[in-house]
């Protein structure tokens, strides 16, 4: 059967929180990690969101992996490819927004890809351009202490046109409140100076319905879930998605085992997540100095979850305060760090499913692509919601059985977050 709509995600968080938005919003979807082996049974899929680990790599491989994973997508069916990128367009001046979506377009022959990171279920909206996070400007809120990209202009026609070589527009909030025709009209016209991607305002989620059935007649668009949620609702309305009596549910009957969570993110949010859950379970911090040095922290990890997992979910974490980051960036340099601290934190939830763990949270966007690449996961099946834009994920074709995850990205979930999670995974 052809897959209706093809994603690539820039990362594994963001292609669970894409992937949880499309089912919720009536496909069937799968998530891959990478492009999957042709030996990969997949189910009968209206999506697919392929995730890659491009976010914060050169820009080279960003675009041939994109391509490629494009390609694949194209191959079976996918007229519409959205590239999946973070609602608060965590990039930097080299890329990799612009470099991948104008690949892509270049590839489908496309004119001017509609862009907008809006998803207003987090807080996340476009106006004139600028992008808030809740009530803040983008380069006011806790995302310009990124430690990989610290996002400091909330324009993102000024962000967007630094890392691109197509002139980049604006479709604004006045052209989509007045509908597709106007969108259109408006796509028009910046063709007609010479313009090839448009950021596009989005405040509510009708102006999304309007951006998803714009987009949908194009080969390529570029957006968060918010851009997710319009495409899956302009495809359910156009009658070509079979209807299905499968419930989220389905995809997750216990698995038993034992519960745990790793986290690298240092968002504000998972922060506080962390503070709120080491009041009701066991939570260790890393000490990320010792974790550049050596090995020993790692073991001392997984001595310390040895004695508690078996009692209930514990919780291992590498997140600190931006001051904290700063200090060790400053020390051993911004990517040494990343790398060295995603390595450990991988390798700790590698050994936890040695040990018998089959219910796993992973809090980041980059932890989770380290930890999923390290135990080898190939697909996942969407599950119900925990938070907006975290699902509980079941694995399709693992080494080790069947496990539940949820991979959280930084910002996303409430403070009670790792509790919340648990209980739904038990
Ligand atoms: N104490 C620390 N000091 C410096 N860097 C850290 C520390 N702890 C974690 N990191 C690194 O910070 C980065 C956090 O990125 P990650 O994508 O995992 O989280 P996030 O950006 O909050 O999540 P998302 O991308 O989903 O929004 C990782 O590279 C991680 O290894
Ligand atoms: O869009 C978002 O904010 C998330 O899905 C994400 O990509 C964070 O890594």
């Amino acid at each position: 059967m052809a897959i209706l709509l093809g994603s690539i995600a820039d990362d594994y968080t963001g292609a669970s929180d894409l992937a949880n938005t499309l089912t919720k919003n009536g496909l069937r979807t799968v998530q891959t990690v990478g492009i999957p082996d042709a030996g990969l049974a997949l189910l009968e899929v209206d999506a697919v969101v392929v995730s890659l680990k491009i976010r914060s790599v050169a820009a080279a491989a960003a675009v041939a992996a994109a391509t490629e994973a494009d390609r694949w997508l194209r191959q079976r069916g996918a007229n519409h490819v959205l590239y999946k990128i973070c609602s608060t367009f965590d990039s930097t001046d080299e890329g990799n927004i612009g470099p991948v979506t104008e690949a892509l377009a270049n590839t489908a022959g496309s004119n001017v890809v509609l862009v907008t990171p809006a998803f207003p279920a987090t807080g996340r909206t476009v106006f004139q351009g600028h992008l808030f996070v809740g009530g803040q400007l983008l380069n006011e809120s806790p995302l310009k202490d990124h430690p990989l990209n610290p996002m400091h202009d909330a324009n993102l026609v000024r962000v967007l046109a630094r890392q691109s070589r197509r002139t980049v527009g604006l479709v604004d909030l006045a052209a989509v409140s007045a509908g597709q025709e106007a969108v259109r009209a408006r796509l028009d016209a910046l063709l007609a100076q010479g313009i090839g991607m448009a950021i596009a305002d989005a405040i509510f989620e009708g102006d999304l319905e309007t951006l998803g059935e714009v987009a949908l007649k194009t080969p390529v668009s570029t957006g968060a879930s918010g851009l997710g949620l319009g495409l899956a609702r302009a495809l359910t309305r156009s009658g070509q998605v079979p209807s299905r009596s499968e419930t989220t549910a389905d995809a997750i009957r216990p698995v038993g085992g034992m519960a745990a969570a790793v986290a690298g993110s240092c968002s504000r949010a998972t922060l506080r997540q962390l503070d709120v859950a080491a009041r009701s379970m066991p939570v260790l911090r890393l000490d990320p100095e010792k974790l550049l040095v050596g090995s020993d922290e790692v073991a001392a990890a997984i001595s310390w979850a040895g004695d508690r997992i078996s009692l209930g979910p514990a919780i291992i974490a590498a997140s600190a305060s931006p001051e904290e980051v700063c200090r060790l960036q400053s020390r051993h340099g911004r990517d040494a760090s990343g790398h060295a601290i995603e390595t450990a934190t991988s390798v700790i939830a590698a050994e936890l499913v040695t040990r018998g763990v089959r219910r796993l949270v992973v809090a980041g966007g980059e932890t989770s692509g380290a930890v999923v690449d390290r135990l080898a996961i190939p697909a996942f099946l969407i599950g119900p919601e925990i938070a907006p834009g975290v699902p509980v994920l079941r694995t399709i074709g693992s080494v080790h059985g069947d496990m539940l995850l949820a991979l959280k990205s930084g910002n996303f979930g409430d403070e009670n977050f790792f509790a919340t999670a648990f209980e739904m995974m038990d």
